[in-house]
Parts: structure tokens; C-alpha cells; sequence
């Protein structure tokens, strides 16, 4: 199979996340988290947070310490990224996660990874990750582009009726979701276009 990983999406605002790193790699995390939700429990702390990082981190009351991680950092921590510019550093950091069965991104580095961040395509609603098992995070932000321009934004509209529609409707299972398959059905459909 060329690409094992299994997608999940991650409810932040109650999972607490711990961000190590204060540097332009952790600038791009940050702002990839808050991008996806308003928020999340995420804190950080680095030896030396750069002047930009520093004015996100008080732009929204994040909570940072301002030194070199410790272990004890990861008490209460569920998932961890780790955006340090020590490779030795990082592996220990790594090492100490998963002793704490911590779920670890180690950015920039996949084979330190548990998991990895995706291209995101956001319209309302509706969110696509994308991923190319870290062939190429540069092809997965060009596919996020090509998905971006082809869903309208009214995409939301539909997702807020169906969603109304879902909370009337009556009878078993198997009803309802042959009901919901025909009321969406036009979705599919190519059009003239596109034929
Ligand atoms: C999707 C996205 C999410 C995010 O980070 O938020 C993401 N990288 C993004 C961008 C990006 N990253 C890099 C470039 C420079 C061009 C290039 O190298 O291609 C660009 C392009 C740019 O910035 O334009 C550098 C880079 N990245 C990795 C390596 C290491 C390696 O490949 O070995 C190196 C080389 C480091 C070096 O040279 O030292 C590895 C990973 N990057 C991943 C995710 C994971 C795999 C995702 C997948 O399956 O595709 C994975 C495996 C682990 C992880 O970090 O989670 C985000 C898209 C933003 C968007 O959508 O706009
Ligand atoms: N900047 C890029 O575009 C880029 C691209 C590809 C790969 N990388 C790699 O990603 C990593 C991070 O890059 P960056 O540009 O953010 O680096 P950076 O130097 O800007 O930031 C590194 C951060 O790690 C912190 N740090 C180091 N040791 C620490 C420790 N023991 N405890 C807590 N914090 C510690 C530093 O204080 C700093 O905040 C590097 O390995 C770099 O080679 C960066």
C-alpha cells in the first residue's frame, strides 16, 4: 500500500497540546493549529521564542515558558509537536513522548513522527486533510489549491440543510439513510460540463 496512514480528525480545544519550539517552524505549526480551530489547549516552550512567535503567543494568551523543555513538561500533554533545531534534542525530546505514550510530530523529521500534519482544505463545514505519506508536502499544498478553487463556498449552505433535514426526518436506520442518499444525490452528478 503507498500510503498506510490512517486519517483521524483531532478535537484540540480538550486534547492538550504541548509545542516545543519558538522558531519559524513553530510559527508555521501554530499557525496551521489555529487555522483549524479558534481554540485549542495548546501551550509551548522554548529556549528562545523569536519576536514573531512571542506576538501570537500574547495576540492569544497562549501559555509559554521561555527555557529549555523538561520532562515534567509533558504532564497532562496528549499530543506533542516538537519544532527544535537540534536533531539529538528532538530524538530525546521523541523518546520521552512516547515513554508517555504522547502522540509525536516531530516536524520536518518523518521518521520521528507518530503522526503527520496535513494539507487542509477548509470551505465551512467541510474539511479534506491531505496527505502524500510525506512524498511530497509541496504536491499535497498544490492538490489543497486545486481542491480549494473546485468546491463552491456555498458547500456550507448545503451542509446546513441537510443537516435541518437530518434532524426531521423519521423511521429506522436504513430509512433515513437511503432517504439522505436520494435528497444528496445530485451532488454526485457530473454536469454537462463536465461530461
Ligand atoms: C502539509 C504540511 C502541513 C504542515 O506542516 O502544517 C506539511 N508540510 C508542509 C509544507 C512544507 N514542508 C516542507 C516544505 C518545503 C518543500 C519540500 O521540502 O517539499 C513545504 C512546502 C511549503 O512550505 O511550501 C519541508 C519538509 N516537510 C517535511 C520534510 C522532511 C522530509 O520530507 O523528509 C521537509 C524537508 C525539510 C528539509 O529540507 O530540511 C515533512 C513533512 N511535512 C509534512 C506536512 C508531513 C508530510 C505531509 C504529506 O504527507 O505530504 C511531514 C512528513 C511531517 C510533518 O512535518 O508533519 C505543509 C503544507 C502547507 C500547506 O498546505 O500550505
Ligand atoms: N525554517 C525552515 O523553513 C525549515 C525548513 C526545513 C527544516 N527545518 C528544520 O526544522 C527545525 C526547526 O527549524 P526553525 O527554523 O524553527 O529553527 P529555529 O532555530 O528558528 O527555532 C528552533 C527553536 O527550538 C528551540 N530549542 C532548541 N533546543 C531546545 C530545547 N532543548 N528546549 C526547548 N526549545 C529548544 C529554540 O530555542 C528555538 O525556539 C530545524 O531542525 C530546521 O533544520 C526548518
Amino acid at each position: 500500500m503507498s500510503n498506510p496512514l490512517f486519517p483521524v480528525f483531532l478535537k484540540l480545544e480538550s486534547l492538550r497540546l504541548l509545542l516545543v519550539g519558538g522558531g519559524n517552524v513553530a510559527l508555521e505549526k501554530l499557525t496551521a493549529l489555529y487555522e483549524n480551530c479558534p481554540d485549542p489547549r495548546v501551550s509551548v516552550v522554548a529556549t528562545r521564542i523569536n519576536p514573531q512567535v512571542k506576538e501570537f503567543l500574547l495576540a492569544r494568551s497562549i501559555p509559554f515558558q521561555e527555557r529549555s523543555f523538561r520532562e515534567s513538561d509533558l504532564e497532562n500533554t496528549r499530543i506533542a509537536v516538537i519544532a527544535v533545531n537540534d536533531k539529538a534534542v528532538s530524538a530525546e525530546i521523541k523518546q520521552y513522548c512516547a515513554s508517555r505514550n504522547i502522540l509525536t510530530n516531530v516536524a520536518d523529521t518523518p521518521g520521528l513522527c507518530d503522526f503527520y500534519l496535513g494539507s487542509v482544505v477548509r470551505k465551512g463545514a467541510l474539511k479534506i486533510a491531505i496527505s502524500t505519506n510525506g512524498k511530497s508536502p509541496t504536491v499535497a499544498k498544490r492538490v489543497k489549491d486545486i481542491l480549494n478553487e473546485s468546491f463552491p463556498a456555498e458547500i456550507d449552505d448545503v451542509l446546513n440543510n441537510i443537516e435541518r433535514i437530518r434532524g426531521t426526518l423519521s423511521g429506522d436506520f436504513t430509512e433515513k439513510v437511503k432517504q439522505l442518499n436520494e435528497i444528496t444525490s445530485i451532488l454526485g452528478k457530473k454536469t454537462d460540463t463536465e461530461n
